[in-house]
């Protein structure tokens, strides 16, 4: 499979506002791709095309080679959204217990799973607590293993690390890292440079359009900056 997401002139509209404008991106199966642009440029609105979650209005969305929406997607696909949802009055491991179980997994596979998934984000500790006493942090990493869970090919991450202290983050793309080695492929939106700075491929999306593609290499020589930020900067507009 050479891309694992594909929209083709996918379009969205929230009553008069076009928040996606006939938008084609391709990503490649296999790498690391960070999506950033502007607060309010619609990438989290992308996202949920991608999820199936909301309808595009015209062209057409494909994940993992099926068409979106498709049902079995939902098994494929590590979502971790922007806002946690979690049950807060169960503990994490029952959380993680109760996202596992959607996937056809022995009990010891499930059990491996959360063992895996509570070491990448450092909650291994604290599995016996109640969610509504986890930090801000700890939920977006309870979110994040909840993501990990069932092995997914694809991982679709809105704002992984927002939230999180900087050593668990560097881990935390060590980890992505290591996964996409492992082949499968990882699509994250970002607002930090020194993360869209790891991936093999960034797309800048600015009032639903994507304005540049490219390695972060390539965006740095296409807007002859010296950083990602100087990019982002310019190709947000705010720049001459
Ligand atoms: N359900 C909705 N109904 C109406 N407008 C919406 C809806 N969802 C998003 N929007 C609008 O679409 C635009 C893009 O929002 P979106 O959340 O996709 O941006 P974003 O790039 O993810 O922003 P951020 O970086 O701040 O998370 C915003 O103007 C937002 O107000």
């Amino acid at each position: 499979m050479k891309f694992a997401v594909e929209l083709t002139n996918s379009s969205k509209k929230f009553k008069q506002t076009i928040v996606i404008n006939e938008l084609s991106l391709q990503v490649r199966t296999g790498i690391l791709f960070a999506l950033i642009g502007p607060s309010g440029g619609g990438k989290t609105t992308l996202i949920k095309m991608i999820m199936g979650m909301l309808k595009s209005d015209t062209g057409t969305v494909t994940a993992l080679n099926k068409k979106v929406p498709n049902k079995q997607l939902l098994h494929d696909i590590g979502y971790m959204a922007q806002a946690d949802a979690l049950y807060t009055d169960l503990t994490g491991q029952e959380n993680l217990e109760f996202f596992g179980k959607m996937y056809a997994m022995s009990k010891k596979e499930l059990q491996d799973r959360i063992t895996y998934a509570s070491n990448i984000v450092d909650l291994a500790d604290h599995l016996s607590k109640k969610v509504e006493d986890y930090s801000g942090g700890m939920k977006r990493r309870l979110s994040l293993a909840i993501a990990l869970i069932q092995d997914p090919p694809l991982l679709i991450l809105d704002e992984p690390t927002v939230g999180i202290d900087p050593l668990l983050k560097l881990k935390i793309w060590q980890e992505l890292t290591q996964l996409k080695n492992q082949g499968k492929t990882i699509f994250v939106t970002t607002h930090a440079m020194d993360e869209a700075e790891k991936c093999d491929e960034i797309a800048m999306l600015r009032e639903g359009s994507i304005i540049a593609t490219g390695t972060p290499f390539d965006l740095k020589q296409q807007f002859n900056a010296a950083d990602l930020d100087e990019v982002f900067l310019q190709a947000g507009g705010e720049t001459q």
